[in-house]
């Protein structure tokens, strides 16, 4: 791999949290417990308990407190949890203390959407490049973006320092994308696209997929005795 050549990578984390890998669901209430740290601070308090903490992020207290002390954090009896250490705790824990530069494949509807979202740049994800194969794409710009050509990716990749990409792009394109990234070094890569992709080991590809999401609402919905309209 080219690593004098690809993208940046940002140094690996250290500290207890880097020796061990949190489980998937743990790593999800993290940054539900992030969200609810940072409002809790920006109201003033300088801690909270677990209950109150928990409350926020909506999730259940002794899970709550499980999960901190995987982080080494175990609060003070009658204070709770200091906001700030452990919202700088947790920050470091999901690697957030590290910029990340994000490209986004495919300038399509959900590209563009994903291009002008806000929310990325204030939990430290820029979106650095924007890339399509459409001559009625390309060039044009958008959210502030000029789009790439996807020609030029390996390039306009090493140039913007880009350490995360999303495939925004249609399923039977997905895997050469995919192999193109890893070969310049990128090693995680966000797919919406609708089909399996494989890589190799020491990149971490995460799927999404509101479909699925959807069917698993409509399984909880029927369990509760909903029913939808009957299909055709
Ligand atoms: N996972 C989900 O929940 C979810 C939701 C919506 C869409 N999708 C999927 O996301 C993808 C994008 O959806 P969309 O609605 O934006 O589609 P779209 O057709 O609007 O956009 C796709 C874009 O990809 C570009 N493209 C095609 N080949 C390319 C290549 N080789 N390199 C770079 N760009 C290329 C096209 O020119 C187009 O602009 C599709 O695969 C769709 O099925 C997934």
């Amino acid at each position: 791999m080219p690593r004098s050549k690809g993208p940046a990578q940002p140094p690996a984390e250290t500290g207890p949290a880097a020796a061990r890998h949190l489980p998937e669901a743990t790593l999800v209430r993290l940054t539900q417990y992030l969200r609810a740290l940072t409002e809790l601070r920006d109201a003033g308090r300088s801690s909270a308990s677990s209950e109150v903490l928990a409350e926020a992020a909506g999730v259940n207290s002794a899970i709550l407190r499980k999960d901190l002390s995987l982080l080494g954090s175990y609060g003070t009896r009658g204070v709770g949890y200091e906001t700030e250490v452990l919202a700088q705790r947790i920050t470091e824990c999901l690697g957030l203390t590290h910029e990340w530069r994000v490209s986004i494949i495919g300038a399509g509807n959900l590209g563009r959407a994903l291009s002008g979202y806000g929310g990325f740049r204030n939990r430290g994800f820029s979106v650095v490049a924007l890339f399509d194969a459409s001559p009625d794409l390309i060039g044009r710009d958008v959210n502030g973006l000029r789009v790439a050509n996807v020609a030029f990716l390996e390039d306009v990749l090493t140039f913007t320092r880009t350490n995360m990409a999303v495939l925004a792009v249609p399923g039977p394109v997905a895997q050469e994308l995919a192999d193109r990234l890893v070969r310049i070094g990128v090693r995680s890569i966000l797919s919406f696209a609708p089909v399996v992709l494989q890589v190799p080991e020491g990149v971490t590809l995460r799927k999404v997929d509101l479909a699925t999401e959807l069917q698993i609402l409509a399984y909880h919905a029927q369990q509760a005795g909903q029913t939808g309209l009957q299909r055709p």
